[in-house]
C-alpha cells in the first residue's frame, strides 16, 4: 500500500486530498476524501497560512510515498508548494500536465501542452469513474465544458468565465451594473429578470445552462451522445439547483461530483508508480 498527497491548484482555490492506492478509485462515497481540503490562492500566498497548512497536513498524515500536483495558476505558487513540508525529506514530487499521457485516453487537442492540467486530469477523473460518453463540466474560476467519448478519447471542449467573473466582469466594465446578489428563492431564476440583481444572474446562469445543453447536442451531432455529465467545481451546486428547474436539463444525466481533478491525479499516479 502506497500513500499518496494530491493538489489540484486552480486560479482561485488550492485543493488537496489524501488518499491510499489500495482506495477503490471509482468509489463515490465521500468518505472517499477523509483527509482533504481547501485553501484561497490568496490565503496560500500568506507564509504564515502556509505554515499552518503544512503543519495541519503533517501531523494529519505520514509521509506520502508520492505527492502529485497540477497548477492553472501562476507558477510562484508551484514554489510555494514545493516548499510544503521542510519537515519531510526527499519527498517525490510529480507534476501533472496537459501533456502527461495517460493510457486508456487521448485528447484531440491540437497541442496537448496547452491543454489546461486540471482539464485533463477531470478527464482522466471521469474515465476511472465510467467508460461512457461524457461530459465534464467544471464550474471554477472558468467553466470548462469537456467531451470524453467512451473509446477514451477527449473531442475538446470550451471555456467560459466562470459564473463569478462573469458577475464580476459586468460590476467592473459597466457604469450601472452592481455585483449581483444571488437570491435565496431559485425561483426567480426560472423567469425573465425584473430587476438588475435578477436580470444578471439568471442572464449568467442562462449563459452557462446553454452551454451545456449546446453541448450536449454537439455532442449527439457528432455520434457520441452524452450518456452521463459530471458537474463539478466551485459553483456546480449552484448550478445543479438551477438546472432542476428547467425540465429540457433535468432530464439529462446530470450528476454533482467532488473531486474530479483530484481523482484523476490519482489514477495517473497510480498508472505511473
Ligand atoms: N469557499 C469558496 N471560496 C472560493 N470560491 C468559491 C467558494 N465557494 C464557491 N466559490 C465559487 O467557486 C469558484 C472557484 O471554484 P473552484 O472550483 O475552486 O475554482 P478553481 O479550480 O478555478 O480554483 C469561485 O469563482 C466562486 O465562484
Ligand atoms: C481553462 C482554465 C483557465 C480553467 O482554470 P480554472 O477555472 O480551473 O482555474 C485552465 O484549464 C487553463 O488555464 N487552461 C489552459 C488553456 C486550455 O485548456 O486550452
Amino acid at each position: 500500500m502506497s500513500l499518496y498527497l494530491v493538489f489540484d491548484i486552480g486560479n482561485t482555490r488550492l485543493k488537496w486530498a489524501a488518499v491510499e492506492s489500495t482506495q477503490n478509485i471509482a468509489d463515490r462515497n465521500k468518505k472517499l476524501w477523509a483527509y482533504s481540503g481547501s485553501i484561497s490562492n490568496q490565503s496560500f500566498q500568506s507564509p504564515e497560512l502556509r505554515a499552518e497548512l503544512s503543519d495541519y497536513i503533517s501531523k494529519t498524515m505520514p509521509k506520502p510515498d508520492a505527492i502529485g500536483f497540477c497548477c492553472v495558476a501562476a507558477s510562484a505558487t508551484i514554489d510555494n508548494l514545493r516548499s510544503l513540508f521542510p519537515q519531510w525529506q526527499n519527498l517525490d514530487w510529480k507534476q501533472f500536465t496537459g501533456s502527461s499521457p495517460y493510457e486508456g485516453v487521448r485528447t484531440l487537442y491540437e497541442e496537448p501542452g496547452k491543454l489546461g492540467a486540471d482539464r485533463w486530469a477531470a478527464l482522466i477523473g471521469a474515465r476511472a469513474l465510467s467508460n461512457t460518453n461524457t461530459l465534464v463540466v467544471n464550474t471554477g474560476t472558468a467553466t470548462t465544458i469537456d467531451l470524453l467519448g467512451g473509446n477514451g478519447v477527449h473531442y475538446g471542449g470550451w471555456i467560459l468565465p466562470g459564473l463569478s467573473l462573469m458577475q464580476e466582469s459586468l460590476q467592473s466594465n459597466t457604469a450601472q451594473l452592481p455585483l449581483a446578489i444571488r437570491s435565496s428563492t431559485l425561483a426567480a431564476q426560472a423567469k425573465f429578470g425584473t430587476n438588475t440583481n435578477e436580470a444578471i444572474t439568471g442572464g449568467c446562469d442562462a449563459a452557462q445552462m446553454g452551454a451545456i445543453l449546446r453541448a450536449v447536442y454537439l455532442a449527439k451531432e457528432i455520434h457520441h451522445p452524452v450518456e452521463r455529465i459530471w458537474l463539478d467545481g466551485g459553483n456546480a451546486k449552484i448550478l445543479a439547483t438551477e438546472i432542476k428547474q428547467f425540465p429540457e436539463l433535468a432530464a439529462l444525466p446530470i450528476e454533482p461530483i467532488e473531486g474530479l481533478v483530484l481523482r484523476g491525479l490519482w489514477a495517473w499516479l497510480l498508472q505511473n508508480l
